[in-house]
């Protein structure tokens, strides 16, 4: 399928290379990418001849970019560009063997639905619904990464399509342990982060879902049917439809709860990376349901396995990066409240009643939904809580977030809280909740 722009000096063979002090050119052949892992030390790219794009989003011609310590990514072309860095890389290398032909293929297919759906003068409302994708696979197999491609290429040709983020573990939109939908308008900067104001976000709290797997259903419960009522009344963002990204957890509950966001989200096409058995799981116990493709798609040879440090460092930079800003060029604002101002409450966990309110001989079971008010003392320290837009500690569990603060420091003697904001002034509601997310600052 033609995509880009036209090339306007193809070079001549793939991965050419020229180097000039810390300058160094690639030249890069047609459907071929130049795989990139930063060093400690930032890196600048440009494209000097051609067209090329990071992730679905085309980066300008001739304009240097900065990347950030350890970004890991690869600098793709559909008609062969040159490219241009600045710095010391952690590796580089080109390639070009990478599925990217049937990603773009996938788009298409998504595309043309899309068009149908918005081109619908049916009564029924499925026929206006656009497709709803749901990436699925094992950890590293590139699931963040088809879903930022496919997003960028659908807004490049100006639809609004939804990103909805299930991935506690890493969190795309915002924080860890948050599930959230945002619409996407424009291709995603390979360096910044998303625009959080139109973002519809839940906290979890945890970054495994087995913390509290009722409450993680019940999260997404509440993410689904609110998206669904927004698209009821916005038949732009209904034909554009979602595309959601998944976590790596796929096996035992964590299958179950794949099915479970399939069928929340009445997914109509699972696109399955990178495993033979899941895709084949999957494709069996959706062969009943025709509306849903189930398709499998290769994993790119490029995508980088992260072990668990990695993985505890990429968690805290999105931390940082949310109170700071990536390259920490925003100062957030440390607020003192009196505990009096403030209540923390905790999700699940504690038994629903004591045991000696109970008939003889029953155990009491923990309520993995009640919200329980956590008092305020040094074990916040250092927490990641959300500011809950509920209006009544009961509506915690069903209510999203409005953003998140950062306990810094807990005063006992003068029964003070600080914590640092991302916004001055006092908070949109004093119902903070807590989970088991925190970051060490300094580390
Ligand atoms: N073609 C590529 N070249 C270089 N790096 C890549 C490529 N594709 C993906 N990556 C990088 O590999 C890492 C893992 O990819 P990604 O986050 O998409 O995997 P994932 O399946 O979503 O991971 P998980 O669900 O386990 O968190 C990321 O840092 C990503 O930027």
């Amino acid at each position: 399928m033609a995509y880009g722009g036209p090339s306007m000096n193809p070079p001549a063979m793939s991965g050419a290379v020229s180097v000039s002090g810390n300058l160094k050119q690639v030249k890069l052949e047609r459907e071929s990418e130049l795989r990139i892992e930063v060093s400690d030390e930032p890196l600048r790219i440009r494209v000097v001849n051609g067209t090329a794009e990071i992730f679905g989003s085309e980066l300008p011609p001739e304009i240097w970019r900065t990347f950030p310590p350890r970004l890991k990514f690869a600098v793709f072309t559909w008609y062969g560009a040159t490219i241009e860095m600045d710095g010391v890389t952690e590796t580089d290398y080109t390639a070009d063997e990478t599925p990217m032909v049937s990603y773009i293929n996938v788009h298409a297919i998504l595309d043309a639905r899309r068009h149908f759906a918005k081109a619908s003068t049916s009564s029924d409302p499925e026929s206006s619904q656009g497709p709803r994708v749901i990436v699925v696979g094992p950890t590293d197999s590139g699931k963040s990464t088809l879903t930022r491609m496919l997003l960028s290429w659908a807004a490049k040709q100006g639809w609004k399509p939804t990103f909805v983020d299930l991935d506690i573990g890493q969190g795309s939109i915002t924080v860890p342990g948050s599930i959230a939908a945002t619409p996407i308008e424009m291709p995603l900067d390979p360096v910044e982060g998303l625009p959080l104001d139109m973002a519809l976000v839940y906290y979890y709290g945890h970054i495994t879902p087995s913390k509290n797997v009722e409450l993680y259903k019940t999260l997404v419960n509440e993410l689904a049917q609110v998206l669904e009522r927004q698209f009821t009344g916005n038949p732009e963002s209904r034909a554009a439809g979602m595309v959601i990204n998944t976590m790596g957890w796929i096996e035992g509950t964590g299958y179950k709860l794949l099915l479970h966001a399939i069928d929340t989200f009445k997914a109509s096409v699972v696109l399955v990376l990178g495993q033979e058995k899941l895709f084949s799981m999957l494709k069996d116990v959706l062969r009943s349901k025709s509306n849903v493709d189930v398709v499998k798609l290769h994993k790119s040879g490029g995508v980088v396995a992260r072990d668990r440090e990695v993985r505890e460092k990429s968690r805290d930079s999105r931390i940082q990066e949310y109170f700071y800003g990536l390259s920490k060029e925003l100062s957030p604002y440390a607020n003192t409240s009196s505990f009096n101002d403030l209540q923390v409450f905790r999700i699940g966990g504690g038994p629903q009643a004591p045991k000696s309110a109970l008939p003889i001989g029953s155990v009491p079971v923990s309520n993995p939904l009640r919200v329980t008010p956590v008092n305020i003392d040094d074990h916040l320290l250092h927490s990641v809580l959300a500011v809950s837009y509920a209006e009544e500690p009961d509506l915690i569990v069903s209510s999203n977030v409005s953003g998140f603060v950062y306990v810094t420091e807990v005063d006992m003697l003068r029964k003070k809280i600080t914590y640092l904001a991302p916004s001055p002034g006092t908070l949109p509601s004093k119902f903070l909740v807590a989970g088991s997310l925190s970051w060490l600052e300094s580390r």
